[in-house]
Order: structure tokens, then C-alpha cells, then sequence
């Protein structure tokens, strides 16, 4: 294992039954290190998250920890809305794991300050909003301070004030020192948090600033390299001025579109042939403002 890795995967696989979700995912996550978890629905992040955290058993590989008291904190994708209050719910979790009374107390009063959830310490959670409980979901997972945060789609379904309220609140958490792992559906987390980015696909897991830098490239024998092993044909890089939420909408329909930040708030996407036509038609009803086009014809 690598010195400086707080937690680090080899050659992870797991099944469910005679299915295998994830195949031979190799990772290491330093400290202080962001990374972001993509796929589509069912491609197996949260297994893999959950095997991070600890939770599940895998099929076959290593899970090594950087020391035996690492401590990791994980959010799930939702937390219920309990009959129960805020105050009630960590108190609760706290004794689950033997925390002394007095620090349990201290730290409650911490975390509802550090989130803004004050006023509603002593409100029932059933009267609590999607971002609400959210953001008890991170304090549970930050109630022990750990040096890693396993967070599965922090930010899915949430309205805009709630995004940034969290957002700001994992910054600093991120600047404190914690390594952050996330499954994202997007790339606003990984924009404002930075890191480094991989996709699950047909349950292995791929490095997509590789994939990225490759595209990227402005010789077009590395493009042809890089889309090799997606199909062969043309791809197109586009330089789009675009808000966030468009951001958002066109990564969720096309999610292998590669999207890299530029200066000026610019953004560049490298489409493949077979997106760019519905891409375009999008960006028309979305009216996205296309600064230049460029076509990249790949040898076959
Ligand atoms: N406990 C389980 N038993 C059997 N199959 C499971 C179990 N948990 C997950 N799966 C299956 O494993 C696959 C991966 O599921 P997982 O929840 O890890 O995907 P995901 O990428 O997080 O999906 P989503 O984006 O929809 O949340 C899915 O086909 C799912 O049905």
C-alpha cells in the first residue's frame, strides 16, 4: 500500500448471487483527496461506496486501511424522515457507537451550528425539507469527525439554496483536512471540490480525466486513441458558455459527453458522433450560447 493512502482498493470484486456488480477495481484515496464516482443507475457506486465505508462484504481483493482506527463517516443517498428530532437522531447514533455523553453533547451543538439547522434542533424530522435532512445525513456521517466521508450522491434532488448551503459546508470540510469520496450523478460537486473523477462501466472502473486528457489532445492520432474503444467516427469539441443547471441537465442526458472547465467560466465538450446531433437540439431549446465548433475526424 502506498504511504500516503489513507484507504486503498486491490483488485476488488463483488457478486450478488451469480451476478458480478463490480470486477477486479483497483483505488487509493490519499488524505485530504476528492474523488468523484460516476455511472448510470445500477452500475454499482453505492456498492462500491459501501465497501469503502466498510458495510458489505466483498467477493474477492484486498481492503487495506492506512491505520486499524481510521475512522469513516458515510451518508447514504437519503436519510427517513424520523419521528425523532435532529438532536434526538445523533444522540441516537453517537451511543450506537460509544461516544462519551459530554463530547456526544458538544459536538451536536457543533455540527447544528456548522450546518444552520439551529432553529430546528427541536424539530421533529418528519417536518424537516430534502435539503433538511440532508444535511443531518452529513452530520451523522461527519458526528465523529473522520478523516474519510463516503458520500453517496450528496447533492441529488436537492433545490439550488440547499445545493449551495452544502456545497459551502463540504468546502469546509474539504479545506479541514477530510478525504472525500462521492457518488455523483453530475459535475458540480466535483467542479466546486475538484479531484479526480472515475466511471463505473460494466463494472470497471475507468479514470475519465484520462479519458479526458486524451480527447483533449490536439493531434488527432491520441483522439482516434482515445475513441478507439468507444466507436469509431468523428468527434466534435465544442466551447459552450452554459449556467450550472444547464450543465447539470445536459451531463445527466449525455453522460459520455467529456466535459472539462475552461477560463472565463467557459466550458469545453467533446462529443461523440452519435450524441452530437440530440446535443445540438438540445443546446437550441436550451438556448446554450455556442462559442466555436470543431470537427475531428477520426482514421479508421
Ligand atoms: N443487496 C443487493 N442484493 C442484490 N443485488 C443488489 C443489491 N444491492 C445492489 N444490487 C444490484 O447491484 C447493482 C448495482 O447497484 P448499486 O446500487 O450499487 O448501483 P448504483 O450505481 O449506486 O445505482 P443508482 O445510480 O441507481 O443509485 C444493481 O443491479 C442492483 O440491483
Amino acid at each position: 500500500m502506498n504511504r500516503d493512502s489513507l484507504i486503498t482498493l486491490k483488485k476488488i470484486s463483488k457478486r450478488y448471487g451469480s451476478r458480478e456488480v463490480l470486477s477486479n477495481i483497483s483505488l487509493s484515496l490519499r488524505q485530504g483527496e476528492c474523488i468523484m464516482i460516476r455511472g448510470s443507475n445500477g452500475s454499482g457506486k453505492s456498492t462500491l461506496l459501501k465497501i469503502v465505508a466498510g458495510l458489505i462484504p466483498f467477493t474477492a481483493g484486498e481492503r487495506q486501511l492506512a491505520h486499524a482506527k481510521l475512522v469513516i463517516g458515510y451518508a447514504p443517498d437519503h436519510l427517513a424522515r424520523l419521528r425523532m428530532t435532529s438532536t434526538e437522531y445523533l444522540t441516537h447514533m453517537g451511543r450506537l457507537s460509544r461516544m462519551p455523553k459530554e463530547q456526544l453533547q458538544t459536538r451536536i451543538e457543533q455540527l447544528h451550528a456548522f450546518f444552520n439547522l439551529e432553529q430546528s434542533k427541536s424539530l421533529k424530522m418528519t417536518h424537516f425539507s430534502k435539503g433538511m435532512l440532508q444535511k443531518v445525513n452529513l452530520m451523522q456521517a461527519t458526528l465523529h469527525d473522520p478523516e474519510l466521508l463516503v458520500l453517496d450522491e450528496p447533492l441529488s434532488g436537492l433545490d439550488k439554496e440547499s445545493v449551495q448551503h452544502l456545497l459551502s459546508s463540504l468546502q469546509q470540510i474539504k479545506a479541514a483536512g477530510t478525504s472525500i469520496l462521492a457518488a455523483v450523478h453530475d459535475t458540480l460537486l466535483a467542479s466546486e471540490l475538484g479531484g479526480t473523477t472515475f466511471w463505473i462501466k460494466q463494472g470497471r472502473l475507468e479514470n475519465s480525466n484520462m479519458q479526458a486528457a486524451a480527447l483533449h489532445s490536439s493531434q488527432l492520432s491520441s483522439v482516434a486513441a482515445a475513441q478507439k474503444s468507444v466507436e469509431k467516427g468523428a468527434v466534435f469539441e465544442l466551447l459552450l458558455e452554459l449556467s450550472e443547471q444547464q450543465l447539470q441537465h445536459l451531463t445527466h442526458l449525455f453522460p459520455e459527453v467529456v466535459w472539462s472547465k475552461e477560463r472565463h467560466g467557459l466550458m469545453t465538450a467533446i462529443v461523440l458522433q452519435k450524441d452530437y446531433y440530440s446535443l445540438m437540439s438540445e443546446m437550441v431549446q436550451q438556448k446554450i450560447e455556442m462559442i466555436s465548433l470543431q470537427r475531428k475526424e477520426v482514421a479508421k
